[in-house]
């Protein structure tokens, strides 16, 4: 409603777009998204199309966030592991001290960059090695006398409409 608080809603959505991997930029994979602000525009990628049809025009969505990973020379609008999780992460954790349960669920094709923006690597942590640093400093930093923590986990994956416990050490 007009002149009322911004909403703010309990589910947060963010894309992220990974830079082409080898056989993208072997096969000169023109890329046809764009990120401005809180939109991605979708361009079409060129086809045989007539001039009217719908397909041929490029499509606008907004997210919560739009993350542009694919080439780390745009400083201005690069998104690194440490950018995800001060948008993704920080609220989170900010949340479960509260005594809210959270979730973040990853979504998408396979090769899209899922394990590397959850998991990462050494170099380049993800989101759940900074969760876990950022919650157990946090549990120590705010311990009070007479209060006690409580964390509990779950890692899972969904493949192939199979649901997989990954901290599970006989999986
Ligand atoms: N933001 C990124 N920056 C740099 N490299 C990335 C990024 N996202 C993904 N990659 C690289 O792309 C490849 C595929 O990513 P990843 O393994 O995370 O995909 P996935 O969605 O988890 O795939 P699968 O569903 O098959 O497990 C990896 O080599 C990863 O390092």
């Amino acid at each position: 409603m007009e002149g009322s608080p911004a909403c703010e809603s309990n589910v947060t959505v963010a894309v992220r777009v990974r830079p082409l991997n080898r056989r993208e930029r072997d096969l000169k994979t023109k890329c046809v998204v764009e990120m401005e602000g809180n939109q991605t525009v979708l361009h079409p990628a060129g086809s045989n199309l007539g001039k009217g049809d719908s397909r041929n025009q490029s499509k606008v969505f907004a997210y919560d966030y739009c993350f542009w990973s694919m080439d780390e020379t745009q400083s201005d609008k690069f998104a690194g592991q440490d950018i995800v999780f001060q948008c993704l992460g920080e609220n989170l954790l900010n949340n479960a001290f509260q005594g809210y349960n959270a979730c973040i669920f990853a979504y998408g094709q396979t090769g899209s960059g899922k394990s590397y923006t959850m998991m990462g690597s050494a170099e380049q942590p993800g989101l759940i090695p900074r969760l876990c640093s950022s919650l157990f400093e946090r549990t120590i930093r705010e311990q009070r006398e007479g209060e006690s923590f409580t964390v509990e986990v779950s890692y899972m994956e969904i493949y192939n409409e199979k649901v997989r416990d990954l901290l599970d050490p006989k999986g």
